[in-house]
């Protein structure tokens, strides 16, 4: 990070914002816990000075084409974009409990139920991401934050692609955390980057119950051998079922490992008379939902403007100043809160 970053925030920030400390500093970016001014509710922004982006610029791009496509339960919510010469600076929906990383470490490691909670939160916002032809490349508890109901939201899509056939599709370039990389995309092969998200998923469930991970060395080449290997130690206190799906998970062969489907009708995840794993539903993406009327009629008046002038506005879903404020109010609405706007003018 650049100190003159620091110094100065766009002025269309500063004007909607007040930035607050650093809750999280990533390769290029820094994220700010931030109050949006219009209806005080907490945001983060993730800034990134385009400078120290070098050739990891066109990340930024498929982050935000990634984020501007994916509206799910599970998928932290994009809502405004603000770009200037210098700096992109991504307003996000704010995931009050942290990472799941933190929280797995507090805990030493989780229960059984509470694994399969998160887990099949996280199945489902990986197969809504694979069904919209994205690839996350990066799954693993840093990247996954509790919200205030305990539930998690996935973030950065910063090493996503969407290539054309998702399912066939071959990659190439080697990402992600080492630790979580399947076999195949260290070896650096071409890969399907569906069937490289789902041996990171074996990974992180791994990391669930057991509170360390199946492969791990301080030498990278020889972790990287663990990896190809594929051998890893079950301890003896977890279940016959989870085991299975670790082992459905972690297959070297990628041809040989669980699809995302398998894993979203394991038994293992629709165990103990939990219902199946509900289909998603188009009406969760917020914009295949209808408007909220009296949301857009209070925009209306703190803007100034007539009702069939705001509505355009909204519907626009541009992730300017008029998505944030709506999907602030939204979300204010849901947790129960009344948001009183106030006049811009
Ligand atoms: O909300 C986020 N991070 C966050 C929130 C709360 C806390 C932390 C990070 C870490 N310390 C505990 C509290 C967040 C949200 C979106 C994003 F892209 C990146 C980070």
């Amino acid at each position: 990070m650049t100190k003159r970053m620091l110094l100065q925030y766009p002025p269309e920030l500063e004007k909607r914002y007040t930035v607050k400390e650093t809750i999280g500093s990533g390769g290029f970016a820094k994220v700010k816990l931030a109050i949006h001014k219009a209806t005080g509710e907490k945001v983060a922004v993730k800034v990134m000075c385009k400078d120290s982006l070098g050739e990891d610029l066109h990340r930024v791009q498929l982050e935000i084409d990634a984020l501007k496509s994916l509206s799910h339960r599970h998928i932290c919510q994009l809502y405004e974009i603000i770009e200037t010469p210098v700096l992109f600076c991504l307003i996000m929906e704010y995931a009050p409990g942290g990472e799941l990383f933190d929280y797995i470490i507090a805990r030493d490691r989780l229960k059984e139920h509470e694994a399969v909670k998160f887990f099949r939160q996280i199945a489902v916002a990986v197969a809504y991401c694979h069904s919209k032809g994205f690839i996350h490349r990066d799954l693993k508890p840093e990247n996954l934050l509790l919200d205030e109901q305990q539930n998690l939201k996935l973030i950065d899509f910063g090493l996503a692609s969407k290539p054309m056939d998702v399912k066939h599709q071959l990659l190439h370039t080697c990402c992600g955390s080492p630790a979580y990389a399947a076999p195949e995309v260290i070896s650096g092969q071409p890969y399907i980057g569906t069937e490289a998200d789902l041996w990171s998923m074996g990974v992180l469930l791994y990391a669930l119950l057991c509170g360390f991970l199946p492969f791990d060395d301080d030498n990278t080449a020889t972790l990287y051998r663990l990896i190809q290997e594929g051998k890893y130690k079950v301890p003896d206190r977890l279940s016959k079922e989870s085991a299975r799906l670790i082992q459905g998970l972690l297959q070297v062969d990628p041809k040989r490992r669980l699809t995302v489907t398998d894993l979203l009708t394991h038994p293992w995840l629709c165990s103990n008379d939990r219902p199946p794993v509900q289909p998603y539903d188009i009406l969760e993406d917020v914009r295949m939902r209808d408007v909220d009327m009296d949301v857009v009629q209070q925009m209306a008046v703190h803007f100034g403007v007539s009702l069939s002038d705001m509505h355009p506005l909204v519907v626009n879903w541009a992730f300017d100043k008029y998505t944030v404020l709506y999907l602030s109010m939204l979300k204010a609405k849901e947790n129960g809160k009344i948001v009183k706007l106030s006049r811009l003018w």
